[in-house]
């Protein structure tokens, strides 16, 4: 069976309907969180103030202080979901997605002219990729963009090290002995003094990130728009011949007119907190497990409808667990 094509993006949704006026974003300055929140300016009469921080953590933890927004990089299409923003998302138990950006993500291998110097020999131009090979003893980035970039890493024998994101790199980069380098965009190097010794280092070509907008305000409240949800799911492994909680919602989501874009699994079993009588046996692999379940219908307000219906559903159900919406927003 062939797949149907994407139809073309639809122009981003304004985001005026938003009260806050501040928006936390994973700096330094040059990092793609950077570049996306410069781009949500656009989609606002009134613009945010960009404040940096030097973690996703810390972005939502600012925000949340601050009843102001947070800009989290959330899944990438070759590397998957990005961990730090799931745990955000599982810890932080007042914070809603409000908003939704896409963004292309082509990176950049980016050093010091002295580490240029170094590679080929005070002979200028750029490096061969055998120089690059003999003489990078150390790659900086985010953990995101070592992911996306395995075939290129692949062909040398750099040490690879994670840092809080690609603009920190760069500064690494920038500050560390001859022979560092870091992953980040090429806008980095022009902000950094940096030279780019490769461009276009990701795997694929059609490269993007998906970042969501997170407040700990209360939400705004759903419109006829076309909208998207997620909602959190934790639950008991269930018994043998129970149907289990992410069974009754998914059974009720299927009757419904919602569209299921996307379930995830949050890899730490051992946070999910439920009433005394929902643990699993110790020593069985019984673990109990947190959802998130992201849902697409024509209008928000509908969506809404469809996911109180749910929540209704899983609290009259014998099912051990409980659910939790974690945002609704219009895109
Ligand atoms: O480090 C950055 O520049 C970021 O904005 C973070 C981040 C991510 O977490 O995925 C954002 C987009 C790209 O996928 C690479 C890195």
């Amino acid at each position: 069976m062939s797949l149907p094509t994407a139809s073309p993006a639809a122009p981003a949704a304004s985001l005026d309907h938003l009260a806050a006026d501040t928006l936390f974003y994973l700096g330094p300055l040059g990092t793609y969180s950077h570049a996306v929140a410069q781009s949500l300016n656009a989609r606002r009469s009134r613009p945010f103030a960009l404040e940096p921080c030097v973690s996703i953590t810390a972005c939502a933890a600012r925000a949340a202080q601050a009843g102001q927004l947070a800009l989290l990089p959330y899944e990438n299409s070759s590397f998957g979901p990005v961990g730090e923003t799931n745990a955000v998302l599982v810890r932080q138990e007042r914070l809603y997605v409000v908003a939704e950006a896409i963004r292309a993500v082509r990176h950049s291998l980016l050093c010091s002219p002295a580490t240029l110097e170094r590679l080929t020999a005070g002979r200028g131009g750029t490096a061969t990729d055998a120089e690059m090979a003999a003489g990078l003893s150390e790659i900086f980035s985010h953990e995101q963009p070592i992911g996306q970039c395995r075939g290129f890493l692949g062909r040398l024998s750099a040490r690879r090290t994670p840092v809080e994101s690609t603009g920190m790199a760069a500064e690494k980069a920038a500050a560390g002995a001859p022979g560092c380098a870091a992953i980040a965009s090429a806008h980095c190097a022009e902000k950094m003094g940096l030279v780019v010794l490769r461009e276009g280092i990701q795997d694929r070509d059609d490269n993007e990130t998906r970042f969501l907008l997170c407040t700990s305000e209360a939400p705004p409240l759903p419109t006829a728009q076309r909208s998207r949800a997620l909602l959190a799911v934790q639950c008991r492994h269930p018994a043998p011949g129970e149907p289990g909680l992410l069974h009754v919602c998914l059974a009720h989501l299927a009757a419904s007119d919602a569209v299921l874009r996307r379930i995830s699994l949050d890899p730490d079993y051992a946070s999910v907190q439920l009433a005394p009588d929902g643990g699993a046996a110790p020593g069985h692999g019984e673990w109990n497990r947190r959802y998130f379940i992201e849902l697409e219908a024509a209008s928000g307000e509908a969506l809404a409808q469809v996911l109180a219906e749910t929540q209704r559903a899983s609290q009259e159900s014998s099912a051990a667990g409980q659910t939790r919406l974690v945002g609704l927003w219009r895109i």
